[in-house]
C-alpha cells in the first residue's frame, strides 16, 4: 500500500496493516509509525474494503489531533465515514443516547467549592449518625480539607472502579478500607459528593472529566462477564484505538464491550509513555491488562523500528530506558549529547545549544531552525524566560502560558507594583493586569456558605458558589488599571480585607522594596498563597513559581525589576509585532507528546528517573520529552 510518493509501511508496520486478525494488538515504541499505521488503516478500511461507520479512538485531546494530523498528511481525502472521538466523547455520546443531557461543570474552581460542600454534608450526616467515634473519622475531621488528596482519591477509585472493588470483597467499605490501607475519610468524602452530584433524582447534576466513562463503565460492570450492551454491539465495522496505554479499569470496561460487539478491532500503545497516575499500565504490565479484556486469540505485533530518529539517538534511549529502538534510517544523522550543570549553567547552555542550532546549515527551501526545550513543569521556564529574553532571544511557550501573564505571578507582580516603596513607574502590561483581576478573583474570592438544609436533602447548593465575573470583565478592568497605581490600590483595597495577609505586604513599608527576590520570598506572601482555596497541588505550583521569580529578581529592587521586565515585555511584542518567527520553544511533556521536532532539549534531569523502573511516571516524562527529536537531542542533567 502506498503511503505518500515514496513513503512505504515498514515490514512490521505491513505486518499489522496486513493482519487478517479480527482483533490484534499492537505494542509500538516512540516514532515507530504508531499513529500513521492507525491513519492508514482507517483510509485503507474505507476505500479499500468498503467498510462503513469505522471507529477511531484516542485517550486524549491531544491524541485525537495527532490522528487527525496523520490522516490530512498520508491519506489525504476526506474521510466521512469516520468517527475520530476520545473515549470521554464516545461515552458523553452514549449517555446522551441514553436521553442524558449530561451538563458539564464550568470550571475546576467550582468544582472545588462543591468538593467543600460535600464535606459540609459529610459532617452533618457523621453528626447524624454519631459516627465521630470510629477513629478513622475522627482523624479525618481533625484533618483540614485537602482537596487535592480528594481528586487524586476520585480520580483513582473511579478508574479503578473502588465501589466494584468494595462490593466484590463482601467486607464493607470501612474494613475493605482498613485492609487496603485507604482513607476511610475521602472514602466518604466521595460518597456524599457523589450523591449530591447524582441528586436524588439519580440525573447528574454534572460530569466532570473522566466521568462519562465512569459512569458507562458503572453500566457495563453490572452486567455478566460475557454478556452484551446492545448500544455498544454491531455499531461500527471497526474499532480502532490509540493510545491504549493511557486505559484505566473504567476505560477497560468500555474497551471490552467495544472490541468484542463490533467488526475487526485493532488497538495500540507504548507502554513506556502512560504518564497519567490511574493508567492501567502503572499497575502491572499493561498489555498483558489490556489481553484480558481483548477477544480471545486476539493477535499480537511490535513496532520498534523508529522513523523518527537515527542511531545514535536510539542507542542512548536504549541504555536509559531499557527498551529496543532500532532505527529505520540507519545513515539518518541523528546526534546526542549529555550535558551537566547546576540551573544557572543549564540556562547558559540552553543559550548556547540555542545559538549552535541557529548556525546549522539548512536548505533553502526548509523553515528556519526552531530549538524546541521540553520542561516538566512550568516554573521551570521563569529562569529560563528572564535569561533568553535579556539576550534577545525570541521565544514562544507551548502549553503554558509566559510566566508573567500566568494568574498567580501576574498578582504577584501586581501586588509588587503597588506596594508603598514602589514608585509606579514601571508599566505593566494590559495582559499581566488582566491575569492579576483573574488571579485575585482566584484567590480570595470565598463562596457563600451552603444551605444546610439543601446539603441535607442530598442537593448541592449551587447558588452559593458566587459569580465569577466574566473573562470582558477582567479586561475592562485591566485597561483602567494600565499605569493607574493608586487605581490599582484600591482595587485591590476593594477586594481583601485589612486584616489579610495581602493587605498587611501592601502596607509594609517602603523600605521592603530594596530587594524584590525577598519579598516574594516573603512570609505574608505565602501565607496569601496558603490562605486562598485552592488544593495542596496548586499550591505547591504557586509556591514553586514564587521561588523561581525570587530567584530572578534577588538584589533588584521592586522597580528595577518591574523596570526590566516591561522592557522584556517591550521588546517581545516589539518581535511579535515585526512578525519575527520565535527560533525558540518552551513547551511541557504533555503538549509535546504525540509530536517531533528536529532540536530538542530536555533540561533539569534528574537521573533518578532514569531507573529501568516502568512504572515511574517520573521515568515516562522523560521518555515522552527524549523520544520528540528527530535529528539532535541535548539532555542536560541537574547537578
Ligand atoms: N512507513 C513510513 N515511512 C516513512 N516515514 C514514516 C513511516 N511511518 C511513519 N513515518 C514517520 O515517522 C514519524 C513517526 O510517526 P507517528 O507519529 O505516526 O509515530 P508514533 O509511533 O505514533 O509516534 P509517538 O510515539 O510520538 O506517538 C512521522 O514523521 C511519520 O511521518
Amino acid at each position: 500500500m502506498n503511503l505518500q510518493p515514496r513513503h512505504y509501511p515498514g515490514l512490521d508496520q505491513n505486518q499489522a496493516l496486513n493482519s487478517e486478525a479480527p482483533s490484534l494488538l499492537i505494542r509500538a515504541l516512540a516514532g515507530t509509525g504508531k499513529t500513521t499505521t492507525l491513519a492508514i488503516k482507517a483510509a485503507d478500511l474505507i476505500h479499500t474494503k468498503g467498510a462503513r461507520n469505522v471507529l477511531m479512538l484516542a485517550y486524549s485531546e491531544a491524541g485525537i489531533k495527532a490522528i487527525q494530523a496523520r490522516l490530512t498528511r498520508f491519506t489525504a481525502v476526506q474521510l466521512e465515514d469516520l468517527h475520530l472521538l476520545t473515549l470521554e466523547q464516545l461515552c458523553a455520546q452514549m449517555l446522551q443516547e441514553q436521553g442524558d443531557p449530561v451538563p458539564v461543570l464550568s470550571s475546576d474552581l467550582e468544582k472545588n467549592l462543591l468538593i467543600a460542600q460535600a464535606q459540609g454534608a459529610l459532617s452533618q450526616e457523621v453528626e447524624r449518625h454519631a459516627e465521630i467515634d470510629i477513629p478513622e473519622l475522627a482523624d479525618y475531621f481533625a484533618r483540614p480539607l485537602d482537596i487535592s488528596a480528594f481528586l487524586a482519591f476520585e480520580a483513582q477509585a473511579k478508574q479503578r472502579m473502588l465501589e466494584l472493588s468494595i462490593e466484590d470483597s463482601g467486607l464493607g467499605a470501612l474494613a475493605y478500607c482498613r485492609d487496603n490501607a485507604m482513607d476511610y475519610g475521602l472514602y466518604r468524602l466521595l460518597r456524599s459528593y457523589e450523591r449530591l452530584r447524582a441528586g436524588p433524582t439519580q440525573e447528574p447534576l454534572f460530569y466532570a472529566p473522566g466521568d462519562c466513562t465512569y459512569a458507562l463503565a458503572c453500566q457495563l460492570a453490572a452486567l455478566d462477564f460475557n454478556a452484551y450492551f446492545a448500544p455498544l454491539q454491531g455499531r461500527f465495522d471497526a474499532v480502532l484505538f490509540d493510545e491504549l496505554q493511557d486505559l484505566d479499569e473504567a476505560a477497560l470496561l468500555v474497551l471490552r464491550h467495544l472490541a468484542r460487539g463490533n467488526g475487526s478491532f485493532i488497538g495500540v500503545g507504548d507502554f513506556n509513555q502512560h504518564i497519567l497516575p490511574g493508567a492501567s499500565s502503572v499497575f502491572g504490565d499493561g498489555a498483558q491488562r489490556i489481553l484480558q479484556e481483548l477477544p480471545a486469540g486476539t493477535a499480537q505485533s511490535t513496532l520498534n523500528t523508529t522513523y523518527r530518529f537515527g542511531p545514535a539517538i536510539c542507542q542512548q534511549l536504549n541504555r536509559f530506558f531499557s527498551v529496543e529502538f532500532d532505527a529505520h534510517y540507519r545513515n539518518a544523522a541523528a546526534w546526542f549529547e549529555h550535558r551537566h550543570g547546576d540551573d544557572e549553567d543549564c540556562a547558559r547552555q540552553l543559550l548556547d545549544i540555542h545559538a549552535t542550532v541557529a548556525r546549522l546549515p539548512r536548505k533553502p527551501q526548509d523553515p528556519p531552525a526552531v530549538l524546541r526545550i521540553i520542561l516538566r513543569s512550568p516554573e521551570d521556564s521563569v529562569l529560563l524566560e528572564w535569561l533568553f529574553a535579556h539576550e534577545g532571544v525570541h521565544y514562544a511557550c507551548k502549553g503554558m502560558q509566559r510566566f508573567y501573564q500566568r494568574r498567580d505571578i501576574a498578582l504577584v507582580l501586581a501586588m509588587l507594583w503597588a506596594m508603598q516603596g514602589c514608585s509606579g513607574s514601571a508599566r505593566l502590561s494590559q495582559g499581566i493586569l488582566n491575569s492579576a483581576a483573574e488571579g485575585l478573583m482566584r484567590y480570595v474570592r470565598h463562596a457563600a456558605s451552603p444551605d444546610r438544609d439543601l446539603l441535607a436533602n442530598g442537593l448541592f447548593d449551587m447558588g452559593a458558589l458566587g459569580e465569577v465575573p466574566p473573562e470582558s470583565d477582567t479586561l475592562r478592568i485591566a485597561a483602567e488599571l494600565m499605569g493607574q497605581q493608586a487605581a490599582m490600590r484600591r482595587f485591590f483595597a476593594a477586594h481583601i480585607t485589612s486584616d489579610s495577609p495581602a493587605a498587611q505586604l501592601l502596607a509594609l513599608p517602603a523600605d521592603q522594596c530594596a530587594d524584590a527576590g525577598r519579598l516574594c520570598q516573603h512570609p505574608l506572601m505565602r501565607q496569601f498563597f496558603a490562605q486562598a482555596p485552592i488544593s495542596q497541588d496548586e499550591l505547591r505550583q504557586c509556591l514553586a513559581s514564587l521561588k523561581a521569580l525570587s530567584r530572578i529578581c534577588t538584589g533588584l529592587s521592586v522597580d528595577e525589576f518591574l523596570g526590566r521586565l516591561s522592557l522584556m515585555i517591550q521588546s517581545s511584542i516589539a518581535q511579535h509585532q515585526r512578525q519575527e518567527k520565535p527560533s525558540l520553544q518552551l513547551l511541557t511533556v504533555e503538549r509535546s507528546k504525540g509530536h517531533e521536532y528536529e532540536f530538542v532539549a530536555v533540561p533539569f534531569v534528574d537521573s533518578r528517573h532514569l531507573s529501568p523502573n516502568a512504572s515511574d511516571p517520573e521515568r515516562n516524562m522523560l521518555y515522552v520529552a527524549m523520544t520528540r527529536a528527530s535529528k539532535r537531542l541535548w539532555m542536560l542533567e541537574r547537578r
